[in-house]
């Protein structure tokens, strides 16, 4: 397979600076359970295609620095642990507001970048927003019940609504696995539509956890219920699955906003979450997007991150870019 060559922008402009644009929410459909019943996956092509891409495209020297610094501003700083403090997230706060030192940002001419967002359990939320005010990166909370999703409806509800009194302008729900295991279209399609209305203004991410839900098909087919039904990003897992974050569930959920946006005409934003710790994995995710969703995809609107520990692996990367030399990892600390 012939390598090509992964440029920043369609000119070579500098990806970090591209202009943010506002688009506007995706407002979801009536539930097509026609389209739904239809969806297939053929999951050996799938699996073929996902095994090209991490060595589809080269990344040339003097586009690397740019393209990891792209990757940063795409981010959810997140922290999701049971023993997550007011230290820690104040500290991944002060990350996500300087990611990079000033004097490697300095040596690749570029002024201040910060992360796309923190991401913090609901209980969180305060502390992060108080951390991170004056500036314009949002909190994203996970709520209902997560990583399981299975505490009372009413309550994963309520959830939301505290998560969004707090101050959390993102709002990352998990859905009932049940639901898409049992084929039940009509539940799920319910219970996101209820979602994203208790979110208000707050966009909601809507976690499959794509792990547990069995087959590639059922990914395919749990992501267009959820756009029909009014999510703003699709969002591989919770990070606490046994497999988390892939290619071929990439490949089959960035298909699934390709043709739901070929469809309404909106724009639905992509998540992969968990086990994205590397900077050359973070590179593969963005060519795959440029190549199947296009340059307006790589911007923190429509595309993130879900991780805790790639921000230092790419750190590190920078830092070698510049000086010639790698530092050890436990320099990079996150919180
Ligand atoms: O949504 C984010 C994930 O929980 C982060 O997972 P990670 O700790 O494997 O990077």
């Amino acid at each position: 397979m012939q390598t090509e060559s992964l440029k920043p922008g369609a000119h070579g402009e500098d990806t970090a600076q591209l202009p943010q644009v506002h688009e506007p929410r995706n407002p979801g459909t009536e539930l097509d359970l026609d389209l739904i019943h239809g969806l297939q996956a053929n999951t050996s092509a799938i699996e073929r295609r996902a095994a090209t891409l991490p060595g589809r495209r080269s990344v040339k020297k003097e586009y690397q620095a740019a393209w990891l610094l792209k990757a940063i501003t795409l981010i959810d700083l997140t922290t999701l642990s049971g023993d997550d403090t007011e230290g820690r997230v104040r500290r991944l706060c002060a990350k996500a507001r300087q990611p990079v030192r000033p004097d490697i940002l300095q040596a690749l001419g570029m002024g201040p970048i910060h992360t796309g967002a923190v991401c913090v359990y609901h209980d969180m939320v305060e502390t992060a927003v108080q951390a991170l005010k004056g500036t314009d990166i949002p909190v994203a909370a996970v709520s209902t019940g997560f990583p399981a999703g299975l505490s009372p409806f009413p309550l994963r509800i309520a959830e939301i609504g505290e998560s969004v009194k707090a101050g959390a302008k993102e709002i990352d729900i998990v859905i009932t696995r049940r639901h898409v295991l049992q084929g039940n279209w009509q539940a799920l399609y319910d219970e996101m539509r209820a979602m994203r209305e208790a979110c208000g203004e707050a966009h909601v991410k809507a976690i499959l956890a794509t792990g547990e839900l069995g087959t590639l098909r059922n990914v395919a087919r749990a992501s267009h219920v959820c756009m029909m039904a009014g999510a703003d990003f699709i969002k591989t897992s919770t990070g606490k699955e046994s497999v988390n974050a892939t290619l071929p569930v990439s490949l089959v959920m960035i298909r699934a906003i390709r043709e739901y946006h070929a469809r309404t005409g909106y724009r639905v934003g992509y998540k992969p979450a968990g086990g994205i710790s590397k900077a050359k994995d973070a590179l593969t995710y963005l060519a795959l997007i440029k190549d199947e969703l296009g340059d307006r995809w790589l911007q923190p609107d429509l595309f993130r991150f879900g991780a805790s520990s790639l921000l230092g692996d790419i750190e590190r990367q920078l830092e070698h870019y510049v000086t010639g030399a790698y530092s050890a990892a436990y320099r990079h600390p996150m919180a």
